[in-house]
């Protein structure tokens, strides 16, 4: 595979990252000359507490530095959070992606790859033009394609399916045109009335509902190999308006991977030096505000003394207060592992972070000494090994192929729910075990570990104590906490004691496991933050909480 596409070869779709539920253009107020918006000169300086340092925690840190402010980043583990690349013993260089692996050229996210001057390639997705081959092995049977042309006829029923379910349940045609042209008010029109009419529906309920999906052979099939980036089984109970903001926002397709991995967004905007800067000498960055190193891990949050703020206790022991803080870790952290004042949220927002949903995950990697897999099978004609989707215990197969002379990295596996925890309690080495052993009934005649060169690394979501999962996914009739949580930000109603503590982050926004998600709820709290603080937009540049009002989700 040849690496000369990068993502400045593609633009971004102007839909990209508009979501149904809150239509407004983060990459315009992000692009806009006039900047974000001002605090007064008096606050400059201000400390803010950023807690959690993955994506969300560096996009506010990093917006809220520009703007003259001082954000004091807390983190208890690695800044990058769910966006983390490690290496393998003997071989550092970071190349397994444990997190986030792949990612439409979404304008947001997009905004600060291209500002750290990362570049993509395209991610070998199932059926992808940059996959060469993809193996789907369903019930003992293997199909190999290049593309879904070479699948067996009822493969391309089922993608037929799944386009006539969208089209006479989902208005897809209408969404998208919509989409397009930033068509507001029919964007509006059509997703008020889906939630409406959807909101208590799973996935799976809603196949079924659809005379395409009539035959339980097709929701089989569909739930192995999907749309987009792969199987959607995992996600079946989950609620439908979750997949159809996947389908809208078109973040599932056309997915890049970051060489060099994606953690170096977050901790590249940490050590990057903005050029437009209010009050912080040129050549400020987050790191040098906190002389390199972020604060520990907080286990405390309470009001400060009159009630104005917020004494946040690090695990140090350290105490300091803040007039406002923006929590960015997973919410969980604040029912189990942060001693919390109850205050700190309104109770219907206790009931929302109570009541969130994650799914789990598991991801096995391994180093091999060259991309072997492009090797030719002399009998067949084919690579000996493709891009593989099977509905046995690895589930899906990810080859990464740096070009024929470079080292190899497989994810040999990754799964959801209850394929995670199916491996939750074994060690890295007996995943290895299973993996092999099931893979080599798919592939008999490929020894992979041959061509492995160093111990495997593996990551389960799920039981990693700060994190407790690996992302937010919402159940049937959990639109209404969705709804609570993503627009924390906008305090005003608040009564006075619950104002300026912000959520952001994955499980804030309307759609958990894209991290362009995350990023949007970052510049929520930019915005609410600026609010607080007495400031404002530039007029020419309103903000998401100057066009809430036009723009706000439904209340249903
Ligand atoms: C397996 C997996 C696959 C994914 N795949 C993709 C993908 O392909 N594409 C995509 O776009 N997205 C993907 N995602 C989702 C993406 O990774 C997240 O949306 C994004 O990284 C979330 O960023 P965040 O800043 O909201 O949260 P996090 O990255 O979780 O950051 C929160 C930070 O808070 C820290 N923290 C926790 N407790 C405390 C405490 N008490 N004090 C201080 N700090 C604390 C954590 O250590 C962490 O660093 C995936 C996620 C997972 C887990």
């Amino acid at each position: 595979m040849g690496f000369t596409s990068t993502i400045t070869d593609d633009e971004p779709a102007p839909t990209a990252g508009l979501s149904p539920d809150f239509p407004f253009v983060y990459e315009e107020w992000l692009n806009h000359r006039a900047g974000l918006g001002a605090v007064p000169v008096e606050r400059h300086g201000t400390e803010v507490a950023v807690i959690g340092g993955g994506i969300s925690g560096m996009v506010t840190a990093y917006e809220l530095m520009k703007l003259g402010l001082r954000p004091v980043v807390y983190e208890i583990e690695e800044l990058g959070g769910r966006m983390r690349t490690v290496g393998f013993e003997g071989h550092p260089e970071p190349r397994a992606e444990l997190g986030s692996m792949r990612f439409s050229p979404s304008a947001t996210l997009f905004h600060y790859v291209n500002k750290l001057g990362l570049k993509a390639v395209p991610f070998p997705n199932p059926l992808a033009d940059a996959t060469p081959s993809t193996v789907i092995n369903l019930r003992g049977e293997t199909h190999w394609a290049r593309g879904p042309e070479d699948l067996p006829l009822t493969f391309q029923q089922v993608s037929d399916a799944w386009s006539k379910a969208l089209h006479e349940k989902a208005d897809l045609p209408v969404m998208m045109g919509a989409m397009e042209r930033r068509d507001i008010s029919v964007i509006k029109a059509l997703w008020n009335r889906t939630v409406r009419e959807l909101e208590n529906q799973s996935f799976y309920g809603f196949l079924t509902s659809t005379a395409a999906f009539s035959s339980f052979e097709q929701r089989e099939i569909f739930g192995q190999v999907g749309f987009g980036c792969g199987g959607w089984d995992t996600d079946f109970t989950n609620s439908v308006l979750d997949v159809l903001r996947v389908v809208y926002t078109e973040v599932g397709d056309k997915q890049y991977r970051i060489i060099g991995g994606s953690q170096q967004v977050p901790t590249g905007l940490w050590s990057h030096e903005p050029e437009e800067l209010v009050h912080w000498p040129a050549g400020t960055s987050l790191a040098r505000l906190h002389d390199g190193k972020p604060m520990p891990g907080v286990c405390r949050i309470s009001r400060g003394g009159g009630g104005a703020g917020y004494l946040i206790e690090d695990v140090s022991g350290g105490v300091r207060e803040y007039p406002v803080a923006v929590f960015t870790a997973q919410s969980w952290n604040l029912l189990s592992r942060i001693q919390c004042d109850p205050d700190l949220l309104p109770s219907d927002l206790w009931t929302a972070v109570e009541r969130t949903h994650y799914m789990g995950s598991s991801k096995l990697f391994v180093l091999t000494d060259r991309p072997f897999w492009r090797d030719r099978d002399e009998k067949t004609g084919r690579d000996v090994m493709g891009m593989t989707l099977t509905d046995r215990l690895p589930r899906g197969v990810y080859l990464f192929d740096d070009g024929p002379d470079e080292p190899g990295v497989m994810c040999l596996s990754y799964t959801w729910n209850d394929d995670s925890l199916k491996v939750a309690t074994l060690t890295a080495e007996e995943r290895l075990e299973v993996v092999l052993a099931s893979l080599a009934q798919i592939y008999p005649d490929v020894d992979i570990r041959s061509h492995i060169v160093a111990p495997p690394v593996s990551v389960t979501w799920e039981t990693e104590p700060n994190f407790m999962g690996a992302f937010k996914s919402s159940l049937p009739g959990q639109y209404r906490y969705q709804r609570a949580l993503f627009t924390n930000f906008m305090q005003d109603g608040f009564d006075a004691k619950h104002r300026g503590f912000l959520m952001a982050g994955d499980d804030i926004s309307w759609l958990g496991g894209f991290a362009e998600n995350a990023v949007e709820t970052a510049l929520n709290a930019v915005w609410g933050v600026m609010r607080h603080l007495g400031g404002a937009t530039h007029p020419d540049n309103p903000g998401p909480g100057d066009l809430f009002d036009e723009l706000a989700p439904v209340v249903i």
